[in-house]
């Protein structure tokens, strides 16, 4: 008989977690960055705030970003008129939609996930969901094992509220899973739907502004799986180690509070010196172990928080601006999802370095890292090694 060492150790796998597949979805609602400040003054009754309407626009302007897809469409605000307002309750409105939606979405994500990644949906042994809206219980994981018929002995993780660092966080759960749990293949989703912070400028909350010209919805998901099967799976990228740190003096930098009103989004002027104040720390955190000191020698994936938040940070790592390329072109095609975003880049950068004829997934280098930045301020490094086109 093995000993209760011999036969935990068997559980385990051999090599490290790899992305087996991503895929992505988004809402088919579209609105354009240029034309947004007129459609969010009109909608929402607010053309009398003149100069507030200015300081909107310099925002959509100074935002980079040139279109966000959305499930909030005019057609519900004229039917819950109570979103548009910062005063009326509207959580039981905006819930009634959320539910559903989330779930919905991260089925698109995830159905073009396993579509890539080819193999039966049956061999799915765990599930982790990320999101910052819908809370329900059962959970969106539930909710999702259902609506895409995975076996009812799935194993569920259901992340809610974490924010914009959620992706780092999945990815770490999944290394995890995946490299304790032989033979585990771990379904990772994360879907944001903004119907939950969606509402009307106030004077008083200058950074609920900020909040709507950021935001956008989307969905994105990613396989994992280690000791891949030759010859059926294809790995992208190997999961080397995961790290989360807690930014000193920085607790109220990004808030968010569930209300009668939905979800408030409060966000710290300073927040992008502060995240990027630390970054080096970071780095040195997750590359010294390896020998690795020269940051242009990586590939980067960050979350793209807003356009200050990449400027620090590429300033701050001494970055050539084509390090971050690619999480500046996910913001400004898509906004900030929160938590999807960083598998819409990843996937952004493998397609590209095979367009490209370059010799790996990580535009052609050998090591990378994710960041993502949210409440705590939290910051999650994951060191990747990208693998052969
Ligand atoms: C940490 C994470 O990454 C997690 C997340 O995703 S949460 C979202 C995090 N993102 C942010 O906080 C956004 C960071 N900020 C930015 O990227 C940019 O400042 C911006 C896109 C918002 C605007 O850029 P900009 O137009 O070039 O210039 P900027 O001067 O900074 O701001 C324009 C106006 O907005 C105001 N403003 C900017 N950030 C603000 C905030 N957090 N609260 C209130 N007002 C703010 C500025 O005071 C300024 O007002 P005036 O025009 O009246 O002077």
């Amino acid at each position: 008989m093995a000993s209760v060492e011999e036969f935990c150790r068997a559980q385990k796998s051999k090599g490290p977690a790899t992305v087996l597949a991503i895929g992505t979805a988004v809402p088919k609602n579209v609105i354009e960055q240029s034309t947004y400040p007129d459609y969010l003054f009109r909608i929402t009754n607010s053309e009398h705030m003149t100069e507030l309407k200015e300081k909107f626009k310099r925002i959509c302007e100074g935002s980079s970003i040139k279109r966000r897809y959305v499930h909030m469409t005019e057609e519900i605000l004229k039917e819950h008129p109570n979103m548009s307002s910062f005063t009326e309750p509207s959580l039981d409105a905006r819930q009634d939609i959320l539910v559903p939606e989330v779930p919905k979405l991260a089925k698109e994500a995830a159905v073009n996930a396993l579509k890539e990644w080819g193999q039966p949906k049956s061999k799915i042994t765990h599930l982790v969901f990320c999101t910052t809206s819908g809370v329900d219980m059962p959970g969106c994981d539930y909710q999702l094992t259902k609506l895409l018929g995975l076996r009812p002995s799935v194993k569920r993780y259901m992340m809610y509220q974490v924010g914009c660092y959620g992706a780092g966080l999945v990815l770490r759960l999944a290394k995890d899973l995946a490299e304790n749990n032989k033979g585990a293949r771990v379904l990772v989703v994360c879907s944001e739907i903004t119907v939950c912070t969606f509402r009307g400028p106030s004077e008083a909350f200058l950074d609920n502004l900020v909040g709507q010209a950021l935001f956008g919805d989307g969905a994105s998901s990613v396989i994992v799986g280690a000791d891949p099967v030759p010859g059926i799976e294809r790995p992208l990228y190997e999961i080397v180690s995961t790290f989360q740190t807690l930014l000193p003096n920085s607790e109220e930098a990004i808030a968010g509070h569930v209300r009668e009103i939905g979800l408030t989004i409060h966000l710290l002027k300073d927040l992008p010196a502060l995240v990027s104040k630390n970054i080096d720390k970071n780095m040195a955190e997750a590359f010294h172990p390896l020998g690795i000191t020269d940051w242009n020698s990586l590939f980067f994936i960050v979350h793209p928080g807003g356009p200050a938040i990449l400027d620090q940070v590429e300033a701050k790592l001494k970055l050539k601006p084509e390090k971050i390329e690619l999480s500046r072109y996910v913001l400004a095609e898509y906004g900030n999802m929160s938590s999807a975003c960083v598998f819409f880049i990843m996937d952004e950068m493998r397609k590209k370095s095979i367009k490209k004829g370059l010799k790996t997934t990580g535009e052609g280098l050998e090591w990378g890292v994710v960041f993502g930045f949210g409440p705590g301020l939290t910051v999650e490094t994951v060191v990747l090694h990208a693998l052969s086109t």
